[in-house]
């Protein structure tokens, strides 16, 4: 880059002093002694001397180089000195000249210094005469010169620092002591779109962002007092309105501000202005405005996260408890977020999770936060409620927004979620109580069913402490073996013999004692753990049943449960197809039985799977059968094998309604050709019931309760309970 005055700049330093430089002398004077004496006469340090006998010769040698002055004589023989005057006005020439001339007369004298003569000296004259004349010129040259290369080093000084000024990236100007524009540097105008010379006299508060004019009025007075100090300050300055889009916007400066003192009576500065540098921290100030939205805010949903939802509930309990007011706090987990999440991938995961989020945030008020605090958890704070009545109709209108499907890639999905509420002071007085309690309420929906709401209340703490028990135990109750299967037998009352027995698992816990599964394989859904202990009970029981087939149970078939998450393990029909298979066991003597509501959910991949499934010959059982809505759609859609009646019917039994129920299920199990079972058969009468209306298969406590494997191998060669009718 090429900075006017820069060479200039540079040479300056190098250059050498003019008094010690060499002066150049010309002699022209066509007496040929003078020019070789008059080199000796007026020989001095830092001479050098040339002689020209004539006007032409003289010419030449000024065409050839430059000199620092000319001794000329008036009369030459092809032309008067004026001559050589006349060429060096001509050439813009500035070599002094001392004109030698015998002439009296006074016009050639005036001739001479009109043409730009430095000195007239008359012959005949004195040596020190001419001595000095010679010595006075090049003086004056020495000085002239000295002078020239001043004001040239000062233009370039000054070029280079308006050069500095006018191209700096910051913006440079000074204001006077009432705070008012007197220099701006050019970059205004590409910064903040003014024109300079409009902001000439302007006051600099003028282009201040309102917000921050207080504090530059009082820095700016301050320079009044305290003069002495310069200061940094952060600013917003206005930009000029963009006329074609009628918008302003504002750069973000930090603005320097040096004090200009000048020159008071007795040497006193007082303050006479400002110098000031704002550079633009636009770039920077978003930088923080991102990193500080990262620290607070969830990615996906850009959301607030945990620590601002903490920050914002803090802020809100101290106001409520200023006002005595109450507040409250919703925790919000979307249901079966892991089925997406695992069976579609990460992505689709993310698309309901956006999707939920935006549902949530259109049901809200401005004045409530909804926050992301964790993989498919929300919580919301309602900062100024009513009463409960305002937290439990937030609940409803969540629980309503999601009611259309959210179309995610895979196709549509309707999205349910699970609510706990907790309410300030009654359910908390801290944050964290507060969000503790609205989780444990959460859980407790979750546990009954989903998609729901529940208030805290203080006996789910109970409930909730077991819980965190049960979970840290589960995780190990594998290893340390305290799983073990019963077995409940599946009795033909035509048959009069035990044909089957479904395998139920059990936790015996060595504290607690034995725990349905009702109570933990939920805990072991959300914990992950099922797929395990899945593939742990399937191992069992065909081991099981292999061991009683070795001893000549060969006619009795074995039932299993499996969880919905089971079905979307990719590899769940390989993992039953290799079991069967590892234990030679008969496909068909092993039924798997799923629930219509897994089946309803239509749990992505569950229809394949089960296709394949029976396919390999493995039988499936619908357990609860008639429990949902859409049975016969799924029926005709599904190859299952078997149905089992729901224990609700069956204790139903006699009821209006229930008979003709089941006799429905036994005429689409006749009409599908699919196995018939009722379960939870408790009495006789209901087992007569039941086979009246054309059951034949039962189970239920009448006939035996799940058993060990012991005691349920010794019931395989007992007649069954009797039934009478
Ligand atoms: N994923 C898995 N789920 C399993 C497994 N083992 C059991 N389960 C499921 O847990 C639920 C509770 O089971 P459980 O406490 O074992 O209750 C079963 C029977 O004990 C009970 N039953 C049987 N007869 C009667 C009766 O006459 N009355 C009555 N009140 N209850 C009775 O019913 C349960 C069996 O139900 P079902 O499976 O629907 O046939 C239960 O949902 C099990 O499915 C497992 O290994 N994996």
């Amino acid at each position: 880059m090429v900075i006017p005055g820069e060479v200039f700049f540079h040479n300056q330093l190098a250059e050498t002093p003019a008094d010690a430089q060499t002066a150049r002398i010309l002699i022209v004077d066509d007496d040929v002694s003078l020019r070789r004496t008059l080199p000796h006469i007026l020989a001095a340090p830092h001479r050098e001397f040339d002689t020209a006998d004539c006007v032409h010769a003289a010419i030449a040698q000024l065409e050839a180089g430059i000199f620092d002055l000319i001794v000329l004589d008036y009369r030459l023989p092809d032309a008067t000195g004026l001559a050589v005057l006349d060429w060096l006005s001509e050439h813009e020439r500035d070599e002094a000249v001392i004109m030698i001339s015998g002439e009296d007369a006074i016009d050639a004298v005036i001739g001479a210094l009109r043409r730009g003569a430095d000195d007239y000296v008359r012959k005949p004259y004195h040596v020190a005469q001419l001595q000095r004349a010679v010595q006075n010129a090049l003086h004056k040259r020495m000085l002239e010169r000295a002078n020239r290369a001043m004001g040239e080093r000062l233009r370039a000084s000054e070029r280079l620092h308006r050069f500095l000024v006018e191209s700096s990236p910051d913006l440079i100007f000074t204001l006077d002591a009432q705070g008012r524009f007197n220099y701006v540097n050019p970059r205004i105008e590409e910064l903040l779109g003014f024109r300079r010379n409009h902001l000439l006299n302007q006051p600099f508060a003028s282009l201040v962002l309102p917000e921050d004019s207080d504090r530059i009025a009082s820095v700016l007075q301050a320079q009044h007092t305290r003069p002495d100090t310069s200061f940094t300050l952060e600013l917003r300055l206005r930009k000029a309105t963009d006329t074609a889009a009628g918008v302003s916007g504002h750069l973000a400066v930090a603005l320097q501000g040096i004090p200009m003192l000048g020159r008071g009576e007795g040497g006193e500065g007082g303050y006479v202005g400002l110098y000031g540098i704002a550079r633009d921290i636009s770039e920077r100030k978003r930088a923080e405005e991102i990193i500080s939205f990262q620290a607070y805010h969830d990615q996906l949903t850009r959301l607030p996260n945990r620590v601002l939802f903490r920050d914002r509930l803090d802020l809100a309990l101290t106001q409520a408890r200023r006002r005595s007011g109450s507040l409250a706090v919703l925790y919000v987990d979307i249901d079966r977020f892991k089925l997406v999440n695992d069976t579609y991938g990460h992505s689709e995961g993310d698309a309901l999770i956006r999707g939920v989020a935006a549902r949530l945030s259109a049901t809200l008020r401005r004045s409530d936060t909804l926050a992301r605090v964790g993989g498919d958890e929300f919580t919301i704070l309602l900062p100024d409620i009513g009463g409960v009545e305002d937290a439990e109709h937030t609940a409803r209108k969540i629980q309503t927004s999601l009611e259309a499907p959210l179309a995610l890639t895979h196709g549509d999905f309707r999205a349910t979620v699970s609510v706990g509420i907790a309410i300030y002071p009654a359910d908390g007085e801290t944050c964290e109580t507060l969000m503790q309690h609205a989780d444990i309420a959460m859980y407790q929906v979750k546990r009954s069913g989903k998609n729901g709401y529940r208030f805290f209340a203080p006996e789910l703490n109970t409930r909730h402490q077991g819980r965190i028990a049960i979970e840290n135990d589960l995780r190990v109750a594998l290893k340390l073996g305290q799983l073990e299967l019963h077995y409940q037998p599946q009795v033909s009352l035509s048959q009069r013999r035990v044909v089957g027995v479904e395998a139920l698992l059990r936790w015996n816990h060595p504290d607690d004692g034995l725990i349905s599964p009702a109570i933990f394989i939920p805990i072991a859904e959300e914990l992950g753990l099922i797929g395990e202990i899945s593939r742990w009970v399937l191992e069992q029981a065909c081991a099981q049943l292999a061991a009683w087939q070795k001893r000549g149970h060969d006619n009795v078939k074995m039932s299993l449960n499996l969880a919905a998450y089971d079905f979307d393990r990719g590899d769940i029909v390989a993992e039953v197809t290799d079991c069967i298979a590892r234990h030679g066991l008969p496909p068909g003597q092993i039924t798997l039985e799923i629930t219509e509501h897994m089946m309803m959910q239509d749990t992505p991949g569950v229809t394949a799977k089960v296709r394949r499934l029976r396919e390999a010959g493995v039988g499936i059982a619908i357990d609860d059968f008639g429990t949902g809505y859409s049975a016969l759609a799924y029926l005709q859609k599904l190859p299952i094998s078997a149905l089992k009646i729901d224990r609700s019917f069956v204790k139903d039994l006699g009821g209006l309604m229930t008979n003709p129920i089941i006799s429905a299920i036994i005429g689409i199990a006749r009409g599908f050709d699919l196995d018939l079972i009722a379960e939870g058969v408790e009495h006789a009468q209901q087992a007569a019931m039941l086979r009246a209306l054309g059951c034949d298969v039962m189970q239920g406590y009448y006939f035996a309760r799940p058993v060990q494997a012991d005691d349920a191998e010794a019931l395989f060669s007992m007649p069954p309970r009797s039934v009478s009718g």
